[in-house]
């Protein structure tokens, strides 16, 4: 049950605000309920950001695949906290692709159709169009923290995140955490270079915490490029939603937006997420270590070597939850980690399902990420030397200048 002064609203796991309808007689409720629920900001940038946002609005509307395209016409929102979603693109036809995202949350910043990769042009295209982006922020009211989506090698989200991050940190006292998701190692250099300066500069503007996401980790989900993307999209909606639903719910054991915070600012600033489902009875013990297994996980780590804080949610019937054996895991886990907090939400009649948030001390794999970038701009800058010496074209071609063809 949740207190709400004299009045107490079961709960249920599907408590949902946008369902209530604030006409006179409720709206007094209406507003002190909503006072007591997270208010939070989710921004997706770029393609990749706003197709992992539509993705977590499919969710919310209550979808797996087979959630109806007109359902953001019909259907409210499942998100228990107070949630609003706002979908930013150079490129309209990215936003037009978005199927469970509101107009009203789609917004084009007018460029081209897009910046084809190149973030000096995104960058120019932020700081021209930025009270716009910033209006479409303030409009949708105050915060008690933010996501923001995007890949880091495209060239739209990632230059406007690191930007955007800056803006809202000076603009904004609520913590901004940035999803961002890594390219494919053979996608080519220019984006293994973008990403290596757009993670760099988001963490240089203040970003709360990098929640990160690899594509050539998760790719093995296998079908075509499409259904891989999909199958990422559908991971990363299924940890944040779970992880919104946590903070905003009823605990036996809590763990709370500080305690969230606390861990989000361990480690080197960045993090990642896991999530096991049981589809049937298994014991906890295994299903909390499924949450931390590769396979569970967005970005490639061992948790026991490189983790620096945890944050571990657990949430089934309570017949499943046995606390020894939660605390016994736990204990494992907190030896090699640090510090973990711990959190349990009971829900009748539910399989164990367990989050696991970890902000790393070292990553392996970025630090591997780093070095092939490095090579990528020093091919990058080979390259373009190699054109500006190349005046034997220019050359070539002036040789002709002032004459006519002779027939
Ligand atoms: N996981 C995932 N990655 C995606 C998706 N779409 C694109 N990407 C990755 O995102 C990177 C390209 O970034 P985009 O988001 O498409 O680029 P953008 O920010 O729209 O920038 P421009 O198109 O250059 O204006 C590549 O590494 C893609 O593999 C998606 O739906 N899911």
């Amino acid at each position: 049950m949740q207190p709400l002064g004299s009045i107490y609203i079961e709960d249920t796991g599907n408590t949902d605000i946008n369902r209530i309808t604030p006409d006179r007689k409720n709206v007094e409720i209406f507003l002190k309920w909503r006072s007591f629920l997270l208010n939070i900001l989710i921004i997706g940038n770029g393609q990749c950001g706003n197709r992992i946002l539509d993705s977590i609005n499919r969710h919310a509307l209550g979808g797996g695949k087979s959630c109806g395209k007109l359902a953001r016409f019909y259907s409210t929102q499942r998100f228990k906290s107070h949630v609003e979603t706002l979908a930013l693109n150079t490129a309209i036809n990215d936003l037009k692709e978005m199927k469970f995202t509101k107009a009203k949350d789609r917004i084009h910043i007018e460029h081209l159709h897009g910046v084809g990769a190149n973030r000096n042009v995104g960058k120019q295209v932020f700081e021209e169009k930025k009270e716009i982006i910033m209006r479409q922020i303030e409009d949708r009211g105050n915060f008690d923290m933010a996501f923001v989506i995007t890949s880091a090698s495209g060239g739209t989200g990632s230059s406007f995140t690191p930007l955007l991050v800056k803006e809202m940190k000076k603009r904004y006292n609520y913590p901004v955490y940035c999803l961002v998701v890594l390219p494919f190692r053979e996608e080519g250099t220019l984006y293994l270079q973008n990403t290596a300066f757009s993670i760099q500069e988001i963490r240089q503007n203040g970003a709360d915490g990098i929640i990160l996401a690899d594509n050539q980790y998760l790719k093995n989900i296998g079908g075509s490029i499409q259904e891989a993307y999909d199958g990422i999209n559908d991971m990363i909606a299924e940890r944040i939603l779970f992880l919104l639903d946590a903070l905003d719910s009823e605990m036996m054991m809590v763990t709370d937006l500080g305690d969230f915070q606390t861990v989000m600012s361990g480690g080197a600033g960045l993090a990642t997420m896991g999530f096991f489902r049981a589809d049937k009875e298994i014991p906890i013990k295994t299903a909390i270590q499924n949450s931390l297994s590769p396979s569970s996980l967005l970005f490639s780590t061992d948790v026991y070597e490189e983790a620096s804080r945890a944050m571990i949610v657990i949430k089934g019937d309570r017949k499943y939850l046995s606390i020894d054996d939660i605390s016994t895991e736990i204990e494992k886990l907190s030896g090699a980690v640090g510090h973990v907090f711990k959190g349990i939400i009971v829900r009748s009649g539910e399989y164990p399902q367990v989050l696991s948030v970890l902000t790393l001390e070292t990553a392996r794999e970025m630090e591997n990420l780093y070095s092939v970038a490095v090579q990528a701009i020093n091919q990058e800058k080979a390259k373009k030397q190699r054109v500006e010496e190349g005046s034997k074209m220019e050359k070539a071609f002036s040789q002709i200048e002032g004459m006519e063809p002779e027939y």
